[in-house]
């Protein structure tokens, strides 16, 4: 059985003349139902995979293969990236104010998706309400009713899932989704993706600076370095045996409870430079 979404040496370029080249040939499957994180310091080029599978960035020239239920998007027309995007592929960004609209109510940007595909508008306020509900925003019916900036962030992240959530795409990508929150209210959501892709059967991409925050969520993991992917493995293999480098240095500067305070957290580069005076 072919995976749901299939990417094949993937190169992003910056389209203007002499522009760099981002990413050099990444590879990676996506079973159906499956959770992939792909983890990297910021700078490595994860976001700009993200945006590359639906092709978002048009400053982006992207080459190589990205199938999506075996229909090649890389060089597909326009129209068929806009029916593949948000139906199939729903996105979810870092800061969810920027991805709500201010002056809508929170019914209303949650039935969008519906309505942009002709369903009557107050069934799909309906079910919105009734996503908001699963998605845990207590009292949905009520707040629903609300703008966004009557939610704290948390709440927000659950109406921007709620909104990319409700036309049933197949695959969530998720690019920082629980940066910009408050730890307590991260597990939160991260829990809540767990579930959600379990329960609907939901492939996800879930993308992260914090190789602390994938083990409970992700099967497999993939990490990224200058452009490439250096590592990719089961979730569980990669923690208790980290084979290349970077990712050991990705892994020793996860902060640990039991940590001793008096040691200074190191970063990637002081672990590689460590590794390195080691020989
Ligand atoms: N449209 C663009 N034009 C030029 N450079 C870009 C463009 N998009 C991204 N870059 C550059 O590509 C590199 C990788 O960026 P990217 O956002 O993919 O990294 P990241 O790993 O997701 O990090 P972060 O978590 O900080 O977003 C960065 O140096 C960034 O400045």
């Amino acid at each position: 059985m072919s995976a749901l979404l299939e990417v094949r040496d993937l190169v992003v370029r910056v389209r203007r003349s002499g522009g760099p080249e981002l990413v050099h040939g990444v590879s990676f499957d996506i079973a159906a139902g499956e959770r992939l994180a792909l983890v990297g310091e910021s700078g490595s080029g994860k976001s700009t995979v993200a945006k590359a599978l639906v092709q978002l960035d048009p400053t982006l020239e992207v080459t190589g293969s990205v199938r999506f239920d075996d229909d090649e998007l890389v060089g597909a027309s326009a129209r068929a990236l806009r029916r593949v995007r948000g139906a199939q592929v729903a996105m979810i960004f870092q800061d969810p104010m920027t991805a709500l609209n201010p002056v809508q109510r929170i019914a209303d940007q949650v039935a969008e998706p519906l309505v942009i595909r002709g369903v009557p508008r107050r069934e799909a306020r309906a079910r919105a309400v009734e996503m908001l509900d699963r998605l845990g925003v207590p009292r949905a019916a009520e707040r629903a009713r609300a703008y966004p900036s009557e939610f704290s962030g948390g709440m927000r992240q659950r109406v921007v899932m709620a909104a990319a959530l409700i036309g049933g795409p197949r695959l969530l990508v998720a690019d920082e989704p629980t940066t910009a929150l408050d730890v307590r209210v991260q597990e939160q959501v991260l829990d809540l993706i767990e579930e959600q892709s379990r329960e609907l059967d939901l492939a996800v991409l879930f993308i992260t600076h914090d190789l602390g925050s994938v083990a409970g969520l992700a099967d497999r993991v993939a990490v990224m370095q200058g452009g490439h992917v250096v590592e990719e493995r089961a979730v569980d293999d990669l923690y208790a045996d980290p084979r290349h480098p970077y990712t050991r240095g990705l892994l020793a500067s996860v902060p640990r409870i039991d940590a001793d305070p008096e040691r200074r957290l190191l970063t990637v580069a002081d672990h590689l430079a460590l590794e390195a005076s080691r020989g």
